[in-house]
């Protein structure tokens, strides 16, 4: 059987490096050709020595020569920046890029990978909440498949599959995050180390914190909707504590299908890089005795953020963008002590509220939008 070859961009962080594992554990079906990494070249180096892709790319060009020099008895290609990561994509041999770095710098290298064609293993929610529509034409266009690995949106992705009766209904489920009983008072001196404890999930620190502020439940009512091509009236969210049901869908006669499982991000990453056919593993298994499954309603007074998210997508245009830029600036503010966890929605709600409408924005446009939000966010901090 051919192998697979994977491009893992962003294999350094929590996505890439759970892929390596799931990479290492099926040598005989996968193969990593293509990784990058950003700041964390030792770790990039170390997976390079263990791998042996074909192509490295370090996005962060300072960190490129030592990269380099660490490889160069082997015969990898070394390469820096981002427009490398965009060229790189575009290889003939790769057959999956997984989109796993974080915030906004995925955009660009997913549409070039869509572009070529390639099946796109997306992870970089952010893709799809700053230019869904625009991405997810392209990919009809290009005849480019997307499977999705964010664990909500595999779960209705596993749902779907063989379905041919429409939608009434997703239900989104959501952690609620570490705060989701804290008191409105008691969010006032919440520090980073609280909000970067998840309840059920490891994972890098932006989503961390957007999970703590229920950004990341908006970003995927965004991300569902241009996926499973679906109203945002019918993305319902419920809070479900545990993280054992991955989200559900309902149907027109009411019944519901929901995918289950541990919360192992190996499990929703295995599915995409199998295309669809499960890869056998050892992992723990649900233990239905073990756990009492229970559901919430959001509260959006005490987390504004999800609000957005559907004030942002029923606008549209750049509005989403100017969203996920403030809300990355917010984000990295909060991390350096530089605001307070409740000032993240007045950061992003002050953004949007500033920021120029552009009803049908090409992608010239989003980067405009991006760099000019980001901007506008930045300065709101130093006063
Ligand atoms: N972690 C999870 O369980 C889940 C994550 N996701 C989504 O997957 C994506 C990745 O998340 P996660 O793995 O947690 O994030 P991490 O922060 O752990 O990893 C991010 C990766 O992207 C690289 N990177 C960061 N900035 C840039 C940039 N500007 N250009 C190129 N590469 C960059 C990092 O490199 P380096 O570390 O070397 O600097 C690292 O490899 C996010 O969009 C997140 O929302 C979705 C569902 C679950
Ligand atoms: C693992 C994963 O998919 C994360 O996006 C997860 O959804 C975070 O959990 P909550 O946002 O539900 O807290
Ligand atoms: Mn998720």
């Amino acid at each position: 059987m051919n192998k697979k070859r994977i491009a893992i961009l962003g294999s350094t962080g929590s996505i890439g490096t759970q892929a390596l594992d799931v990479i290492r554990n099926n040598k005989e079906t996968l193969e990593a050709y293509l990784i990058t990494g950003r700041n964390n070249a030792d770790l990039l180096i170390e997976q390079a020595r263990e791998f042996h892709p074909e192509v490295v790319v370090v996005a962060q060009e300072t960190n490129y020569l030592k990269v380099k020099e660490a490889l160069k008895d082997l015969p990898i290609k070394v390469w820096c920046g981002a427009e490398a990561i965009a060229e790189a994509v575009t290889i003939d041999e790769i057959d999956i890029v997984l989109t796993a770095m974080v915030g906004y710098a995925g955009l660009v290298p997913t549409l070039s990978a869509i572009k070529s064609g390639k099946i796109i293993a997306l992870a970089n929610k952010e893709t799809l909440v700053v230019a869904g529509e625009l991405v997810i034409k392209e990919a009809r266009k290009y005849n480019a498949t997307i499977i999705p690995v964010d664990s909500e949106h595999s779960a209705i992705f596993q749902c779907l599959v063989g379905e041919f009766n429409p939608i009434e209904k997703i239900l989104l489920t959501a952690s609620g995050g570490p705060f989701l009983h804290t008191s409105k008072q008691d969010m006032a001196v919440i520090t980073k180390e609280q909000a970067l404890k998840h309840p059920n999930w490891t994972m890098g620190a932006k989503v961390t914190i957007d999970s703590a502020t229920l950004m990341n439940k908006g970003f995927e009512m965004i991300e569902a909707r241009w996926l499973f091509d679906c109203r945002p009236e019918q993305i319902q969210v419920v809070v479900h504590p545990e993280s054992i049901i991955h989200s559900m869908v309902q149907f027109q006669d009411g019944s519901i299908k929901a995918q289950l499982g541990i919360p192992d991000m190996r499990l929703p990453i295995s599915y995409a890089l199998g295309l669809t056919k499960r890869i056998s593993n050892d992992y723990p298994r649900v233990d239905f005795f073990g756990h009492k499954l229970t559901f919430f309603e959001p509260d959006t007074t005490r987390f504004p953020n999800l609000t957005f998210a559907y004030d942002a997508i029923a606008k549209g245009g750049n509005t989403p963008c100017v969203l996920n830029a403030a809300n990355e600036v917010a984000v990295d503010a909060f991390l350096h002590d530089k605001l307070s966890f409740c000032d993240i929605p007045n950061l992003i709600e002050k953004t949007i509220d500033q920021m120029p409408y552009i009803i049908n924005p090409k992608l010239q446009d989003f980067m405009n939008t991006d760099q000019e939000s980001r901007a506008f966010a930045t300065s709101l901090l130093r006063k």
